[in-house]
Formats: structure tokens, C-alpha cells, sequence
């Protein structure tokens, strides 16, 4: 590992420990370096505060002149809410940048490295592009697509159960599992539940973590709007909550829910739910990342839709059985083999005696 790398490496660490803090921008990590002497360094925390680089050179300050700065994404160039780096950089008389990956913000992509060139500072792309690239796959397909990045998660049985015949679930899986899905939780802008699994399980749907840990905004897909008030996401008031229903509830039945400040409700243009036009309205609303636990119906829906771009699986040594005992896809199933989805598995763990999989589609 070169010189440029080493430096490289320390800013895609600082800026993975911000997972999940940044949303709906991408987390970046910089440090800046003069003589072979760390001299500033700096993580984006938060949307609408400074960006990495900004940190990095206000810890530097003048002795930035003739220093070179490591970036884990092109410096920006446009003014979002915050000024452009690409500018701040030049001005701090930075002589050499090193940038892991381009920034595929059509406001960006590419015209923060003309910026640089063009004012006579030396720069290096592509070091580490790969690792850097992996920290922000969300935000390179929100920003791309507009569309949340859906993450389908599933816990089952060895035998590929969800629930016994009475729709007993709790748990399937162990402590470790539980908590790994809490972690997903807590990254997530969204986590997105059918009104059934609001109905069966009274899920809270909070990130409990032992060092606390963000709550996802809860999204319930629920067409004839039957989510009843009693239970914990209307009256636990710790996240915010959107219904989504179809156009033909009525105005009396959303009106029950105005009273509960946290309580959304997002009212369709169509009498059925289409998970495209429910992403294009998160997409909207910033939310870049969307965490589906189900059940078994809502998980069909984002299936058949073709709107999945990563699959976990956590699978419990239990053995359930029963013809009837519901499984993590339902729906109308398929005919031929070749209308499933083509999956390839990109990770597999131990966590306690469960095993995690994590697969994306092909
Ligand atoms: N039944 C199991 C799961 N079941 C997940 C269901 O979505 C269940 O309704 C929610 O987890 C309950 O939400 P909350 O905990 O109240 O926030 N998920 C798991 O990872 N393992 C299992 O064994
Ligand atoms: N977070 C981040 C960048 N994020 C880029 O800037 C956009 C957000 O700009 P703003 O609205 O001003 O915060 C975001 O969509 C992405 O393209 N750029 C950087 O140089 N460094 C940073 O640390
Ligand atoms: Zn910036």
C-alpha cells in the first residue's frame, strides 16, 4: 500500500463510521497531509453541514498552502446547501488533490476535478475507487435513479418458515441476529412493513440498540387504510409514521389519524398500491434508503415489481414445517423457473447460531 493510499484509507474509514448520518448526501471522509504530517482531517456528519473537505482545511488552515488533500469523492462544484469545496480548495492553496472516485451527482460529476485542473492543482483519481465506491452504492442509486435504494429483508427457518400455522414468529431468530437487523435499522432512512405485519405483530419498528441508535421513518403500505389506532406506531410517537393507502379511503377514516402529529398519511393517485409510484414519492421526500421486513405479501409486491437491490436472508436452525406455515415471498408465485429472480450471493456469516446472507440481484 502506497503513500496515497494509506492517507486514502484513513478518510474511507473516518467516512464509514457516518453510515447512514449523512442521508440524502453521501458520507465522505478527507485528510489533509504536508510533509508526510497529518495536518487536518475531516468526516461530513450531517446534511446541510459542512462537507469533509471543509473540516479537513478549516483544522489546517494556512499551513494548507502547498499541501495535498485526499478525498474519498470529487470535491462538489455547485452550491447545494453549502458552498462549493472545489472552490474552497483552490483558495486554501492547495497544491495537490487525491480524489478515490467521481461523484455521479449530475451537479458534480466531473466539473470539481475541471475546477481543480483548471486553477493549476495537480490531481490523482481512482486510488481506492472501489472500497470508496462501496461506502455510498445508496446514494449513487438515489441520486441516479431518484429512487430509494430497497433493501429486502427476510428471517425464516431452515425450512423457509416466517411463522408457524398460528403465525407465531417470535423469535425464529437468536439475540446477535436480532440485533444485526437493528443495525440495518439504524442506517435506514425508511423501514417499509404491509399493514398485516402491523396487524399480527404490533411491531414497534424503533432501533434498539444497546448504544441507543436513529430511528427510521415507518412506512406502511396499507390500501384501505385498516392499521388500527391502538397500536404502537400510531401510539408511540418515537418516529415518524406514513401510512400509504389507495385514493378510494375516505376522508373521515384519515382524519381519525390527524391528531397524532407523527402520523403521516400519503394518499395514492390510483384505489391499489404501485410500489413504483410509492418509491418515486419516497425518492422525493429524500428518503434514499428503504429497509422491507415484510411480511409475506409486501415482500412479493417489491419482488414482482423488480424493485430489490439487495436481499438479506437471516436463516435460523429450526426445523417449523407445515404445508400451511407462511413462507418470507407470497403472492400468486410463478409458473416457469426462469420468472424468478436471479440472485448472486455477494456475502455469507455466522451471527450466534444463525446464518446471514446477503445476495443481490444479477
Ligand atoms: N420474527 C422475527 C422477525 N420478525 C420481524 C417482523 O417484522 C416483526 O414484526 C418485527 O420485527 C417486530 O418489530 P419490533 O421488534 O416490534 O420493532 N425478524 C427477525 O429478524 N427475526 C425473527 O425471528
Ligand atoms: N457530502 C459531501 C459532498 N456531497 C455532494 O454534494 C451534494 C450535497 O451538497 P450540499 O447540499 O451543499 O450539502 C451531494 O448530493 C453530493 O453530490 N460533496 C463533497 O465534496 N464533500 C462532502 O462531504
Ligand atoms: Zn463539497
Amino acid at each position: 500500500m502506497n503513500q496515497d493510499e494509506q492517507y486514502m484509507k484513513l478518510a474511507i474509514q473516518m467516512a464509514a463510521s457516518t453510515k447512514g448520518q449523512t442521508a440524502p448526501n453521501p458520507s465522505v471522509g478527507s485528510v489533509v497531509v504536508k510533509n508526510g504530517e497529518v495536518i487536518g482531517m475531516g468526516a461530513h456528519l450531517k446534511a446541510g453541514e459542512a462537507h469533509a473537505e471543509v473540516h479537513a482545511l478549516n483544522m489546517a488552515g494556512e499551513r494548507a498552502q502547498g499541501a495535498t488533500i485526499y478525498v474519498t469523492l470529487e470535491p462538489c462544484s455547485h452550491y447545494g446547501k453549502t458552498p462549493p469545496c472545489a472552490e474552497k480548495i483552490i483558495q486554501s492553496g492547495i497544491s495537490r488533490a487525491v480524489v478515490a472516485t467521481l461523484d455521479p451527482n449530475p451537479k458534480v460529476a466531473g466539473r470539481g476535478i475541471k475546477m481543480l485542473e483548471d486553477a493549476g492543482v495537480e490531481v490523482k483519481t481512482h486510488v481506492l475507487k472501489k472500497e470508496a465506491d462501496d461506502l455510498n452504492e445508496v446514494f449513487y442509486h438515489w441520486i441516479q435513479s431518484k429512487r430509494p435504494f430497497v433493501t429486502l429483508k427476510t428471517a425464516m427457518s431452515l425450512d423457509g418458515k416466517i411463522a408457524t400455522t398460528t403465525g407465531e414468529s417470535q423469535w425464529i431468530t437468536g439475540e446477535e441476529a436480532r440485533r444485526d437487523v437493528h443495525q440495518y435499522r439504524h442506517i435506514h432512512d425508511a423501514i417499509l412493513v404491509g399493514v398485516n405485519t402491523v396487524i399480527q405483530d404490533k411491531p414497534n419498528l424503533t432501533t434498539r440498540l444497546p448504544h441507543g441508535g436513529k430511528h427510521p421513518i415507518r412506512v406502511v403500505l396499507d390500501t384501505h387504510l385498516r392499521t388500527p389506532i391502538d397500536t404502537p406506531l400510531i401510539q408511540n410517537p418515537e418516529a415518524p409514521t406514513w401510512i400509504v393507502t389507495g385514493s378510494e379511503v375516505e376522508k373521515e377514516k384519515i382524519d381519525r389519524f390527524t391528531h397524532y402529529e407523527h402520523v403521516e398519511i400519503i394518499q395514492l393517485s390510483e384505489p391499489t398500491i404501485s410500489i413504483e409510484e410509492i418509491l418515486q414519492q419516497l425518492g422525493e421526500k429524500d428518503v434514499t434508503s428503504v429497509f422491507v421486513e415484510g411480511g409475506a405479501k409486501i415482500n412479493d409486491a417489491f419482488l414482482r415489481a423488480g424493485a430489490v437491490q439487495q436481499v438479506i436472508n437471516y436463516v435460523a436452525p429450526k426445523l417449523i414445517g407445515g404445508q400451511q406455515s407462511p413462507t418470507p415471498i407470497g403472492g400468486e408465485g410463478i409458473a416457469k423457473l426462469s420468472e424468478s429472480m436471479q440472485l448472486t450471493i455477494t456475502e455469507v456469516t455466522q451471527l450466534g447460531e444463525d446464518v446471514k446472507i446477503i445476495s443481490k440481484p444479477i
